[in-house]
């Protein structure tokens, strides 16, 4: 366990520091090739746990530590011994003499002493202190002040509800591939495999316990994908018909390209900045036995890739800030800063813009985003909208909200999805 709470505190202060949870978690990965499955399962899990709960950890260090500027290196290992002893099922006083051996080792040593009285406080005080947390805002949501101020005012009825959906365990949930099997029938399949799981929308399923994929039958055929139900609303959206030529405009990992492709014959340009994300998108669609044009680019400077023949329809799933998928990255609430929004934004709105002279006139194109921010959707296609008389905002599916904006809840992530025709 030493070892596990080494790597766990190394990596949640290296996201501290600013850095992605899943590149440092793979990092070590690489540099630990000898860490067997178990561990890496328990690294990730101390470090999932503790950013979950960090406003709450955050909040408690804030109450038992002298000096505000201690080395970053040393409140992580707090901070993960916090989570351990609060939310963990390891015996607290190996928690302790693990963190404390992991302190010798941190900077000549010099914090040993400190970090053992500082987890052994925690464990007297615990109760009084995690109550104390519950009347502070950032503690009690376990989301930065500004975040849970943003949710207030976007949400006034829903925003308990999203940041409380923000902090719990996302569900697993499943594409049928229905080129190959019906949805029900493969429901079947997984109860005869002794996993209880219920249909939700035409392709979808949602298991009750997240399993590898390895033990679903058929994955590695093809028969099925991993994709949450809000994101399963994508391709039905576009209206795809056989022979279409339709362009992914953002389209890494792949997930939306498969389901594309599942329904209907098309010749579809699947586009991405990112090389090695497109490396992604190929062997899921060869997973797949599904076939497309994969180009590198960017899709706001369509002068580097596009031939100028204009698409029947385009999928525009741009980069966002991920709130709305933050249970599933628990390092997101607290790398984002509020002038990121400003950022994303004007990349959204140079997509969009350079998109649309890419559709042909009677096409469609879909702008979505996995974030619950009103800057990233809603305000952004109002103005989107005003300045261009072309585009017309078609109704969405039934079951959908008639904004497009889908919150986190128990059923699926959060999206925003806007469907614009042009006439
Ligand atoms: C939200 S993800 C797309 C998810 C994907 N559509 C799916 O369903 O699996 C956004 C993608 O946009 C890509 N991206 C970022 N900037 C881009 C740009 N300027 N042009 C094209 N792709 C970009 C990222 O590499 C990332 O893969």
């Amino acid at each position: 366990m030493f070892l596990t709470q080494r790597l766990a505190s190394e990596a949640v202060a290296a996201v501290l520091a600013g850095r992605n949870l899943t590149d440092v978690l793979a990092r070590q990965r690489q540099r630990s090739p000898e860490l067997e499955p178990r561990q890496r399962a328990a690294i990730q899990d101390i470090a999932y746990t503790t950013l979950r709960h960090y406003g709450e950890v955050d909040f408690v260090l804030g109450r038992l530590l002298k000096r505000p500027d201690t080395d970053p290196a040393v409140r992580a290992l707090l901070a993960t011994g916090i989570s351990q002893l609060a939310w963990g099922r390891s015996a607290p006083h190996a928690v302790v003499d693990h963190a404390v051996k992991v302190a010798t080792q941190l900077n000549g040593g010099y914090a040993k002493g400190m970090v053992n009285a500082v987890l052994r406080n925690f464990l007297r005080q615990k109760d009084a202190l995690l109550a104390a947390a519950g009347q502070d805002d950032k503690a009690r949501w376990n989301h930065p002040a500004w975040w849970v101020a943003a949710m207030r005012t976007a949400y006034p009825q829903d925003w308990q509800a999203v940041l409380t959906a923000n902090n719990l365990h996302p569900p697993m949930s499943l594409r049928v591939n229905r080129r190959q099997q019906q949805r029900d029938t493969y429901l079947a399949s997984l109860r005869a495999a002794g996993m209880a799981a219920e249909g939700d929308g035409e392709a979808g399923i949602r298991l009750q316990e997240p399993v590898p994929v390895d033990k679903l039958p058929g994955f590695f055929e093809g028969v099925c994908s991993v994709q949450d139900i809000g994101a399963q609303w994508a391709a039905p959206l576009l209206d795809v018909a056989d022979g279409m030529r339709v362009l992914d405009a953002c389209c890494a990992p792949g997930g939306k390209t498969g389901h594309l492709l599942e329904l209907a014959a098309l010749d579809l340009t699947g586009l991405d900045v990112d090389e090695a994300r497109l490396k992604r998108v190929q062997s899921n669609l060869d997973r797949l036995g599904l076939k497309a044009r994969l180009v590198v680019g960017d899709a706001a400077q369509p002068a580097g890739w596009w031939d100028g023949q204009q698409f029947d329809r385009i999928l525009a799933d741009v980069p966002c800030s991920a709130s709305g998928v933050a249970r599933r990255h628990a390092d997101i609430k607290w790398l984002r800063r509020p002038d990121d929004f400003a950022q994303f934004a004007t990349q959204q709105a140079a997509m969009l813009e350079a998109l649309w002279g890419c559709l042909k006139p009677g096409g469609k194109l879909l702008y979505v985003t996995c974030s619950v921010f009103p800057q990233e959707n809603e305000q952004h296609v109002a103005d989107f909208l005003t300045r261009h008389p072309d585009a017309r905002r078609l109704s969405l599916l039934p079951g959908m909200p008639e904004s497009g904006q889908l919150l986190p809840n128990e059923r699926h992530d959060g999206f925003f999805y806007t469907l614009l025709a042009k006439d």
